[in-house]
């Protein structure tokens, strides 16, 4: 080996490959998401199902780069008009505290007009700053700002004294939070024996944070019962639930379970959950990972709940983990931001708001309804309680014990994304008044 090549260094043909690769892929990626408004995740997967032949360092290699250069595409493409390959090479020095071999290689084939320098230690308004000056004196240049980072409806649906915080935090990569299902202890015991750093957070004690780019399905197994990769914000809305032991809920929006699961836990397995959702293929999803928990309470259904009528049935508690815009995800899903609009929240809130007036008949007097988005934007979160409470008067706020800080809320809670690092939520807490 010759004395400069580093130990873990790749071969040139591995780099080679993979500025190839993404030169190829960000082209017609960048029109099906931009364009079609089609999600990069997905499309990524479906990519590296039909090229098995990519192994770990090559998935993880596009994951960084493609994240990256949706997360600066504001700046990078957008203000500076730059081509795919040279926004990937800048969102990726945007994003990193070293360049690594592959962005280096992708650096010797692109035209930047300067050097990419590694600036994932700086703040995102150093990051601003330091562009600026190095490009100020490029013809027609326009400063950049924070605002660019998202798209204009953004600021038309926030609180203004949000807005810049709020685009600070989507530009950092969050940790993947996970919930230890058990004992938090054994779990941490389990991490340790497998050099896993972990830590755990200091009040939601199921929550544990696990430093970026684990595989924790390679490292743990697949079939690992002892955890699941669960937000801490999604945590918190369990939390906010508290069933107790025995009770009977029903949770609507379901999707592949991940609320039910922590239900049927929290319960400690003693308690029934209904778990129903409109897609057939998420209650499969879920079906699959409850046989895997050996969890037996859980019974899924599927079920519209904005055009169904309502179970004649009525539960302990309802929750409505509703549909939403998800932009308190923008961290974890950096090119979602582009397919944003004002529209979209709107028709996203009438939707909310009709899954609660029909979720509503199903809580019982001095029964719990539970709402949750992951998102920020007035319309769907305030609003959606302002105007369920005005057209319900059987419904009266629960006031609840905010899972982060200790603090007592009125019933409703804000998460933001610099709470824990972690994605964007909202929560309120019904009670159906007990002489309705
Ligand atoms: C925020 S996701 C739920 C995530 C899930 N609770 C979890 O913890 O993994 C919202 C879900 O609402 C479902 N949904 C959308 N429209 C619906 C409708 N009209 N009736 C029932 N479910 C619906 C979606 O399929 C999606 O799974």
């Amino acid at each position: 080996m010759d004395k400069n090549t580093k130990p873990n260094a790749l071969p040139e043909k591995v780099v080679r490959r993979h500025a190839e690769m993404i030169a190829e892929l960000l082209p017609a990626l960048t029109r099906l998401v931009i364009e079609e408004g089609r999600p990069a995740d997905t499309l990524l997967n479906r990519h590296l199902r039909d090229h098995r032949e990519l192994g770990s360092r090559d998935r993880r290699f596009l994951s960084q780069a493609i994240f990256s250069y949706f997360r600066w595409y504001g700046w990078t493409v957008n203000k500076l008009g730059l081509g795919p390959s040279e926004a990937c090479l800048l969102g990726s020095a945007l994003d990193s505290d070293e360049l690594s071999q592959s962005i280096q290689f992708l650096a010797t084939r692109c035209k930047l007009g300067f050097r990419a320098e590694p600036m994932g230690y700086m703040s995102v308004a150093e990051k601003r700053n330091t562009l600026n000056e190095r490009l100020k004196n490029t013809p027609d240049f326009q400063p950049l700002e924070l605002a660019d980072l998202v798209l204009p409806d953004f600021a038309a649906v926030l609180n203004p004294d949000v807005i810049d915080q709020c685009i600070v935090e989507f530009q950092q990569r969050p940790p993947t939070w996970t919930r230890a299902r058990t004992d938090p202890a054994e779990f941490m015991k389990t991490l340790a024996k497998h050099k896993i750093s972990g830590a755990e957070h200091s009040r939601a004690a199921a929550a544990v944070a696990i430093e970026g780019g684990v595989s924790l399905t390679h490292a743990l197994g697949s079939n690992n019962a002892q955890y699941v990769v669960q937000d801490i914000s999604s945590q918190c809305v369990g939390l906010v639930c508290n069933p107790q032991k025995g009770e009977d809920w029903w949770d609507c929006c379901a999707g592949a379970g991940g609320k039910s699961i922590q239900l049927i836990d929290l319960m400690q397995q003693e308690g029934k959950v209904l778990a129903s959702d409109i897609r057939i293929p998420a209650l499969k999803e879920l079906k699959k990972r409850t046989r895997r928990y050996g969890i037996k309470n859980i019974r899924s259904q599927p079920f519209n709940a904005i055009n169904d009528e309502p179970f004649r049935k009525t539960f302990d508690g309802v929750l409505v983990d509703a549909p939403c815009s998800g932009w308190g995800t923008w961290s974890r899903n950096p090119d979602a931001r582009w397919r944003a609009s004002r529209r979209d929240v709107i028709q996203c809130a009438g939707r909310q708001l009709k899954i609660l007036d029909n979720a509503k008949w199903c809580v019982k007097p001095g029964g719990v309804l539970v709402y949750a988005v992951c998102t920020l934007t007035r319309p769907e979160t305030e609003e959606v309680v302002m105007n369920f409470l005005d057209q319900h008067a059987d419904f009266k706020l629960d006031p609840f014990v905010h899972p982060l800080t200790g603090e007592m809320t009125d019933g409703k809670m804000q998460i933001w994304p610099w709470d824990a690092s972690n994605d964007a939520m909202f929560i309120a807490r019904f009670i159906r008044k007990e002489d309705s």
